[in-house]
């Protein structure tokens, strides 16, 4: 790693009592211990991207390794009978049990998030109780594959869009949804935390409002699963879907989670009428009819080897509690913020994230028209955030992989960065 320049705004005892306020918070932190529970990368000094992709557990890279050998290998074509078959409802009442709020029998592990969005939007429009209706409200600033499969969606079933414009700190309240609810609203399609700006949104009040005016709602919970509380059967919630690979750590394009609520799933039928999904898969009779339950949500053979790291990270969230990780999450953006308030802007860079902590998830974003060009020295100095264009830095800080000193030690090298990108543009 090479070492920063020394910028005209760092000063070492700033950096002392920094280092000192982080080191304090590690100590006093009741989750300290799970960090040494993954597998550290040799050349990362503080890696801030646990929103896109999470580290992986040691316990997984065990894992990992053992199912080539005890598992496929020495269990070949028996093991879909022994375990794989129900691995996929099995391990989504874990994460459901875990991280969602959600009893038994409704959720389940397949496809991936994009796939799941479209055969539930499908399912949702097709429902009796929004027979008749043809809008769908969704918001502007919701993560590319949502918009585009209700675009998609909207083109094939006739239905309208209803766009809602998150206000500028990317946040969609209640009452904006209100204002564009009507009795045509077939179905609600938000993020729980925006994948921008890291915007909380109220699930249960939003919830509430669709289910009054008739609707139904299918929150997106990528950035939720793992970091934030959610309570999708205390809620009321319908649908949802969300990553795995984030802060459920089941590695790059592990299989996405679903939830159908118990009472509706009868009434709903999925548009990928597969196999796995049948009420019978082995009979492999002459037409489908959808197996009973959560079940008949699959569709193709499920991405066992995709399913195997998160299992480890579920142990992890159930052991720690939701509760927990959330107090932590807080307190990591919290040192973020007051880090990016002292060092970055004073260097013209601006908070894009919600400051109240009951409105933001558990990573911060801050907007400099300088950062992309920063990202080759963060990378080469071991630094890894997120960048989402313009001019988006994202600080995605998972609550059992990071430190409150990896928070200190990421930004001060964001500081850096950006003082010697901005100093070499003046020249
Ligand atoms: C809010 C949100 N929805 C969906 C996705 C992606 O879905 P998929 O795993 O299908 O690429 C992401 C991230 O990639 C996301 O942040
Ligand atoms: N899924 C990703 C991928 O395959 C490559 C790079 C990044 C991702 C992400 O997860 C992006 C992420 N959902 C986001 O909020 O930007």
């Amino acid at each position: 790693m090479s070492t920063p320049t020394s910028s005209s705004t760092s000063s070492s005892s700033g950096t002392e009592q920094r280092a000192a306020r982080a080191a304090a918070l590690d100590a006093a932190d009741p989750l300290a211990r799970y960090v040494g529970a993954f597998v550290p990368s040799a050349d990362v000094v503080a890696y801030l991207d646990g929103n896109s992709l999470g580290r992986p557990t040691r316990a997984s890279a065990e894992r990992l390794a053992r199912f080539a050998t005890e598992q496929w290998g020495a269990r070949l074509i028996r093991g879909w009978d022994e375990e794989w078959y129900d691995l996929p409802l099995t391990l989504g009442d874990r994460i459901g049990a875990a991280a969602l709020g959600a009893g038994p029998g409704q959720a389940f592990v397949a496809d991936s998030t994009t796939v799941i969005l479209y055969k539930l939007v499908r399912a949702a429009l097709g429902a009796p109780s929004v027979a008749g209706r043809d809008e769908v409200v969704l918001d502007s600033g919701n993560f590319p594959t949502d918009r585009y499969v209700l675009e998609g969606v909207a083109r094939e079933h006739g239905v309208t869009l209803r766009w809602v414009a998150p206000a500028h700190d990317g946040g969609v309240t209640p009452e904006q949804v209100a204002e564009v609810l009507t009795d045509r609203t077939a179905l609600v399609v938000l993020s729980h935390v925006a994948y921008r700006s890291g915007y909380l949104s109220d699930a249960a009040g939003i919830t509430r409002l669709a289910h009054d005016a008739g609707a139904l709602v299918l929150w997106d919970l990528c950035h939720s699963a793992g970091a934030v509380p959610v309570e999708l059967d205390a809620w009321g919630v319908d649908l949802a879907v969300g990553c795995t690979y984030k802060y459920l750590n089941g590695g790059p394009g592990a299989p996405a989670f679903g939830y159908v609520r118990a009472d509706l799933q009868d009434a709903l039928t999925q548009p990928i009428q597969g196999w796995m999904g049948s009420a019978a898969p082995f009979e492999m009779g002459p037409g489908y009819a959808p197996h009973p339950g959560a079940r008949g949500f699959l569709s193709g053979t499920p991405a066992i080897v995709g399913m195997l790291a998160m299992q480890d990270m579920v142990d992890l969230v159930a052991e720690a509690g939701m509760g927990a990780i959330r107090a932590k999450s807080v307190a990591l953006t919290e040192l973020a913020l007051e880090l990016v308030d002292d060092l970055l802007v004073p260097l013209g860079a601006r908070v894009a994230s919600p400051r109240d902590t009951g409105l933001r998830g558990s990573h911060v974003t801050v907007d400099h028209e300088a950062f992309e060009a920063t990202l080759p020295l963060l990378w080469a100095r071991g630094v890894i955030p997120d960048f989402r264009r313009p001019d988006g830095l994202r600080l995605g800080l998972s609550p059992l992989s990071t430190s409150f000193d990896e928070v200190r030690v990421g930004v001060e090298a964001v500081r850096d960065a950006l003082a010697e990108v901005t100093a070499a543009r003046a020249r």
